[in-house]
């Protein structure tokens, strides 16, 4: 039996919704080993960050060394990753390691408002990790901040896409839940094709955690040895059963239910 494995390098969600939760759980469902650097705590729920513990550089270049010196990983997939100094680190470390398959969630703020990366950072990010990633998966605000254009409609967000595509990356989702559209549309773009992926919007509170977990997905199906499309597709999919079904634990933004995709049809 061939192991596909899959790392994730970005903060605790003591909640279990967002971050290396939702990561790990999503790598269970789509058949990847999942592994983890915790690059922060927080202390979380459904109701909002209430703390926030950085790990310092040390600690976090050691826990990928401990995965890289033995391990070894298939695919990979950044989310908080606070300062630009760890964005630097984390870099470095890929770059050693000559990991392929890199998706970057560029988590900025979470949906309470919560800042998780520090605003010195988004230079480090544009000049350091674009340049190695596959494919980057920013919401509308985080596109608008790593490009410096207001992206209104979906031809800012094509123009967006190309920007972003200049600065490294080899590929582009521009997430559309930030939008106003009836339905969802997310943007993807590979240098040749733009696709639209369009689903229904769901109306719900419980998005805690959909950029992390739709993240996590295509990670999970790089790691399994899909195209970039089919990784993207299978994600969109996840996402959507995901947030269709919802738990409803908490008080506040709940988690989305990790559980749906695989037991879809099953009631
Ligand atoms: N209300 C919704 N209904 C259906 N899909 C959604 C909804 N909100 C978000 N999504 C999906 O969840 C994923 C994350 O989207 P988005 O909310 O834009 O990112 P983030 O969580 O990073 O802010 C995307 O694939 C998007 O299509
Ligand atoms: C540790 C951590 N990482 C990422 C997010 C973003 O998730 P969301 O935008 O859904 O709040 C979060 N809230 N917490």
């Amino acid at each position: 039996m061939t192991i596909s494995k899959a790392l994730t390098i970005a903060g605790s969600d003591s909640g279990g919704g967002a971050g290396i939760q939702a990561d790990l759980k999503t790598f269970q469902e789509l058949g990847a080993y999942g592994m983890s650097a915790i690059t922060a705590v927080t202390a979380q729920n459904t109701l909002g960050v209430h703390g926030v513990y950085p790990v310092n550089i040390e600690g976090i270049v050691q826990q990928i060394d401990a995965i890289g010196d033995d391990l070894g990983t298939d695919a990979l997939k950044t989310g908080m990753l606070f300062s630009g100094e760890v964005i630097e680190a984390v870099s470095e470390r890929i770059h050693h390691y000559g990991w392929d398959n890199i998706v970057v969630d560029p988590v900025m703020i979470a949906k309470g408002g919560a800042k998780l990366l520090q605003d010195e950072a988004v230079r480090a990010l544009k000049e350091k990790l674009i340049p190695l990633t596959s494919v980057i998966t920013p919401n509308i605000p985080e596109a608008e901040v790593l490009t410096e254009m207001k992206i209104t409609s979906l031809n800012d967000r094509k123009e967006a896409a190309k920007h972003l595509m200049d600065m490294g990356a080899k590929a582009v989702v521009i997430k559309g839940g930030h939008a106003d559209d009836k339905e969802v549309i997310d943007l993807f773009f590979d240098g040749t094709t733009c696709e639209e992926l369009v689903s229904p919007r769901i109306e719900t509170l419980h998005t805690h955690g959909t950029g992390c977990t739709f993240s996590a997905a295509i990670t999970a199906q790089l790691a399994i040895g899909m195209t970039m499309r089919d990784a993207v597709l299978t994600a969109k999919e996840f996402i959507r059963a995901a947030i269709e079904d919802e738990i409803g634990i908490g008080a506040g933004h709940g988690p989305t239910n990790h559980w749906a995709y695989n037991k879809r049809g099953e009631k």
